[in-house]
């Protein structure tokens, strides 16, 4: 596939930018091994970014990121994608607004996708980020475009950007990778809050107006907005 020279130069920032997010990954305790992933959608373009397939994160640079079109074919790089390059491409595909991708096996989340239990809007955290309970999706074998129909399905109409996918693990979406990368770290520290909470007690529900109200103002007012 042919670019033109505008999508090239987007494409080197972009995979600058996914690279250096996939560090965060380990620095926020959500990966061991390789077992986690970032993608970016390129702009203007069918395209994303993505690591390449169980490369450390210590080694993943600009240089080594891949690029695949909407289907998962490799466009450009010299490595095979990540394993989860077909779910990343078709969540792109079908969700327009996105566009970033992560993935993790976050220990907490993870833990609560094996029970297939939506973590409950118990914390104000959790409205702030997900605007309720961080739903479940449904089980699904690797390698095809199977776990990126649950989680279009779960997220299609949610407000969380987090699926826990049953006996899976945690993939998240945003309106840019840094946001997805954002949402797997919330994700992993409210699921451990509430289980913790759980194991002392029975965790109280937010209203559901309050969680609407805490919801408006952290995604309008919240930060330097
Ligand atoms: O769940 C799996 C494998 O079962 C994957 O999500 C890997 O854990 C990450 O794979 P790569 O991105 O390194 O291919």
């Amino acid at each position: 596939m042919t670019v033109t020279e505008s999508v090239a130069t987007t494409i080197r920032s972009i995979r600058a930018q996914v690279a250096a997010l996939h560090a965060e990954l380990p620095r926020n305790g959500l990966v061991v091994w390789t077992a986690g992933n970032v993608s970016a959608r390129v702009p203007g373009a069918d395209l994303l970014v993505i690591k390449p397939s169980g490369v450390s994160y210590d080694e993943i640079t600009a240089d080594n990121m891949v690029v695949t079109d909407l289907d998962a074919n490799l466009v450009d790089g010299e490595m095979a994608p990540s394993s989860d390059t077909a779910a990343h491409a078709y969540v792109y595909k079908h969700m327009p607004h996105v566009n970033g991708v992560v993935h993790t096996h976050s220990t907490y989340a993870t833990a609560w996708s094996a029970r297939a239990e939506p973590i409950p809007c118990v914390l104000t955290m959790i409205a702030d980020e997900f605007g309720g309970e961080i739903p479940v999706g449904p089980f699904a074998l690797i390698g095809d475009d199977s776990i990126g129909q649950g989680i279009v399905t779960t997220l299609s109409g949610h407000r969380s950007p987090a699926v826990l996918m049953r006996n899976h693990g945690v993939f998240t979406i945003g309106a840019s990778a840094r946001a997805a990368v954002k949402a797997a770290v919330m994700c992993e520290d409210v699921a451990r809050t509430v289980h913790i909470a759980r194991q002392l007690g029975t965790p109280l529900p937010i209203a559901q107006n309050d969680v609407d109200s805490l919801y408006a103002r952290y995604q309008n007012v919240y930060g330097q907005a």
